[in-house]
């Protein structure tokens, strides 16, 4: 009896009728048939899936996608996570990032992230679309980020973020400072009168 299991991120692109067949024509299959599915020309390596002759039988996904399925039929597949459930990859052994309205798994970037691993990990539980526009990422870190695409984010479902830009952060700091000025004057003042005082009574006693 062949037991298939399913199957990796990349099966979501499958139409789901060719998923469908795949999954009840295979019971029938001899295992002959299996090292043909397995040859690069076939359907099912077109499709990105390859079978494993061992029992119980495993549909697997190929290492990488092939060429021959296209950016659009992916985009138009792309899998659609909830924030609950990007938010539970949230640590070194399991990081999945938001950016653009994008799901990124980046476990496998952590160590090669040029602004460190830390980074992208606190960059989790949220959408980090401000975070990596603010780092002024380059075309070329960009264009890296189709690599760890894994899905679109269900976007009415992120929270509202609270992330200050500089210019907030700017406004924020003299604030800041005003207030210690505010407090520093009159004590100035008040020390300067206290002295005052003080001199003149003892210039007074003196003279
Ligand atoms: C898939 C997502 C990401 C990719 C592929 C990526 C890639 C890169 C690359 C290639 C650089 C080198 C500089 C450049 O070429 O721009 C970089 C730097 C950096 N990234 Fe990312 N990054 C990602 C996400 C993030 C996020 C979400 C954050 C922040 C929350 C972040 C923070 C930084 C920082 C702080 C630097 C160092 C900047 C510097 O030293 O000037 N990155 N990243």
């Amino acid at each position: 009896m062949l037991n298939i299991q399913p199957v990796a991120p990349q099966i979501d692109i499958v139409p789901p009728t060719l998923t469908m067949l795949a999954h009840s024509q295979l019971q029938t299959f001899e295992p002959s048939y299996i090292n043909w599915f397995n040859t690069p020309s076939s359907p099912c390596s077109l499709f990105g899936f390859r079978f494993l002759s061992d029992q119980p039988l495993s549909l697997i996904p190929l290492p990488r996608s092939p060429a021959s399925v296209s950016l659009s039929l992916r985009t138009k597949m792309a899998k659609v996570y909830t924030f609950e459930e990007v938010v539970k990859h949230n640590n070194k052994n399991d990081c999945w990032i938001i950016v653009f309205g994008k799901v990124y798994d980046v476990t496998q970037f952590l160590h090669e992230h040029p602004g460190g691993d830390e980074v992208l990990v606190s960059a989790t539980e949220k959408d980090a679309t401000d975070e990596f526009e603010f780092v002024g990422h380059s075309n070329t870190a960009k264009n890296m980020m189709s690599k760890y695409y894994i899905g679109d984010i269900d976007r009415p479902a992120v929270p509202v973020k609270h992330v200050q830009n500089p210019t907030q952060l700017q406004n924020q700091s003299s604030g800041v400072a005003m207030k210690i000025f505010q407090f520093l004057v009159p004590l100035l003042i008040l020390g300067l009168a206290l002295g005052l005082a003080l001199g003149l009574r003892h210039y007074g006693k003196n003279g």
